[in-house]
């Protein structure tokens, strides 16, 4: 695996993942190798119960590995305290909205956590970064609206201005085109770029938005039951990944379109 290792900001190795119930270990997925730089957009991608969120929370740290390492920024991953980690990753998880009561600025302030005192009280500092995050994710308009009125979209992109107000190397998304139509898909996926691009984090989601995906994405990790494959998008198509992905009795990926076709 080639990579640019001084962008690298998150490194897995033989990574194996899954769930451990005292003396019962059920491995979900394992030899998960991929490093992911500075500035980029990737993306997990698999079938429904592949691992995919099993594997962003044991990225985020949340969950234990079952077996091989995680690197972030040079440090193996369960060296982090919790406070240490919340400085360097945030999670963006569908459906899990602190309190719809809270406006939208208070809501993207929760992001300042992990750098408030014990009382919450939020520096000048903070408050120019909960700005910041208003700015880049164009919430201006509606900033002092109840997140309960607003739409799945404008909701999805409150909960990212959050994770872009933490201010962490890394944003960690769990399927954050669900619930939206094809436009507000492709718009969010698309501002997920530019974000990387221009804050100069690390993005990594999950999807089922394949065919986006291979459109948007500097690399991909492809997970299926054959395998875990990691690449750029092109990479991946010419080494015939996107094939492992579902069974072939049904649809075929067309590699001069980058789509699924219906056999
Ligand atoms: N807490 C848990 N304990 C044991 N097994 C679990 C637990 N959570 C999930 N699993 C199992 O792990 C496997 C992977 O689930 P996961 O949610 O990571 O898949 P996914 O790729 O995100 O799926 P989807 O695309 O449907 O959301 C599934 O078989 C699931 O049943």
């Amino acid at each position: 695996m080639t990579t640019d290792k001084k962008n690298t900001v998150l490194k897995a190795e033989r990574l194996g993942i899954g769930y451990k119930n005292g003396k019962h270990i059920s491995e979900i997925a394992s030899d998960i190798s991929f490093a992911i730089s500075r500035g980029e957009l990737n993306a997990i991608v698999g079938a429904n119960g592949i691992g995919k969120s099993t594997l962003l929370r044991t990225l985020a740290g949340i969950q234990p590995s079952l077996s091989g390492t995680i690197i972030l920024n040079d440090k193996p991953l369960p060296r982090y305290t919790n406070t240490e980690l919340a400085r360097e990753i945030s999670l963006v998880l569908t459906d899990q909205l602190p309190s719809r009561n809270l406006t939208v600025t208070e809501t993207i302030a929760l992001g300042r956590q992990p750098y408030t005192n014990w009382i919450g009280t939020l520096t000048e500092n903070d408050l120019h970064k909960v700005k910041e995050a208003i700015n880049l994710l164009n919430l201006g308009e509606i900033q002092h609206k109840k997140c309960y009125t607003l739409s799945d979209g404008q909701l999805q992109k409150v909960m990212i201005a959050r994770a872009i107000a933490q201010d962490t190397s890394i944003v960690i998304l769990d399927e954050p085109t669900t619930h939206l139509d094809v436009y507000h898909k492709t718009y969010i996926l698309k501002l997920l770029k530019d974000l990387a691009r221009q804050t100069q984090k690390s993005i990594l989601y999950s999807s089922h938005e394949i065919e986006l995906s291979i459109q948007l994405c500097h690399k991909i990790l492809v997970m299926s039951s054959k395998g875990t494959y990691f690449g750029s998008p092109c990479q991946l198509i010419e080494e015939g990944s996107f094939n492992h992905l579902f069974p072939g009795d049904l649809i075929t990926f067309d590699r001069n379109t980058g789509t699924f076709k219906v056999k």
